[in-house]
């Protein structure tokens, strides 16, 4: 008898089925089972107003984790930069694979780096975490750019840049790799210059609270380090207030003295989109060895950084 499939449930974008596909191989080859994937529309994928505009909070997410609490899917699999901050005391993040490559990049015309651009550039992006970084570099280094708001997929992106509307558009490495679309970035932009939104470039492997089973077995797909730094990643975005749309950057990293690991920093950014004010502070803790450490160092930045007016900073709160 063969066994019963396990049933995924993923969002039905390029993106969405390229890291499903990815998550449903290793479940199954961690669990022995087949894995079935279960397309599902959020709200996120049908609106066409402005993320900022709606909230962004769960718009991507919301219709999946409904889907689990319904029991028509087993697991969920999410980018978890777009996951609230606020988990749901009836499902559980049950893995948080290695996270890869977590920078923004630049895809341009002619092969344009950021630094780059002529003055007046046409820079397309609808992240307001992006615009302000962009806009305050572009302020201290004497250019001129002009950030347009757009959205839509990685594809359509791209086409802005192709078709001549814009000279380049910023997107996730990530993103832009599990699609297989690497070869047209023109810049990779340092992580001292634009850091990427919490949680940017790892996935979360959502199921139902109950579901002890599953549960264990996906724990195996689990990245202790890569857990370890998006929570404090996002403990720093929830102690600020700010929703996955607010003007936020944030990146846990590990500090190692020759081969010897020493510490996790934790770097932060809140800044207006004009980039005409950033407030941007690191801090630095022994490496997080629970979950409510990884939690600490995040407030412990956040602390620092309200203290330094962040919370003017971020505009309109999405709630
Ligand atoms: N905002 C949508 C979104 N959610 C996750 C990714 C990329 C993959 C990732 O960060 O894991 C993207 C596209 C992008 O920002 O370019």
């Amino acid at each position: 008898m063969t066994e019963q499939a396990l049933r995924l449930g993923t969002r039905r974008s390029k993106l969405a089925l390229a890291q499903s596909g990815q998550v449903a191989n290793a479940v199954s080859q961690v669990t022995g089972r087949p894995v079935e994937l279960v397309e599902i529309t959020t709200y996120g994928d049908t609106s066409r107003e402005h993320l900022a505009q709606i909230g962004g909070t769960g718009v991507f997410v919301t219709a999946l984790r409904d889907a689990l609490l319904r029991g028509e899917i087993d697991f969920a699999v999410h980018s978890l930069k777009d996951l609230p901050t606020a988990q749901p005391d009836d499902l559980v993040l049950a893995a948080v694979p290695l996270r890869e490559d977590p920078r923004d990049v630049l895809v341009a015309r002619d092969g344009l780096a950021f630094a780059e651009l002529p003055n007046g550039a046409r820079v397309g992006t609808g992240s307001p975490r992006r615009m302000a970084q962009l806009n305050a570099y572009a302020r201290n280094h004497g250019m001129t750019i002009e950030t347009v708001a757009i959205r839509g997929n990685v594809d359509t992106r791209i086409g802005y840049v192709r078709n001549g509307e814009l000279d380049a558009v910023v997107l996730a490495a990530a993103g832009i790799n599990r699609i297989g679309r690497s070869d047209e970035v023109t810049d990779f932009l340092s992580v001292d210059t634009v850091l990427p939104a919490p949680g940017q470039g790892a996935l979360a492997i959502e199921c139902a609270a109950d579901n002890a089973d599953l549960i264990a077995a996906l724990a195996e797909l689990d990245d202790p380090l890569t857990r370890a730094a998006v929570t404090a990643e996002r403990s720093l975005l929830a102690a600020l207030e700010a929703g996955c749309s607010a003007p936020v950057g944030a990146l846990a990293d590990l500090l190692a003295d020759g081969q010897i690991v020493k510490e996790m920093r934790l770097r932060g950014v809140v800044g207006t989109t004009d980039g005409s004010t950033l407030v941007q502070l690191s801090t630095t803790g022994p490496v997080p060895e629970t979950y409510d450490q990884a939690m600490a160092l995040g407030r412990e930045l956040a602390a620092e950084m309200l203290a330094k007016g962040a919370a003017g900073l971020m505009g309109e709160r999405a709630h």
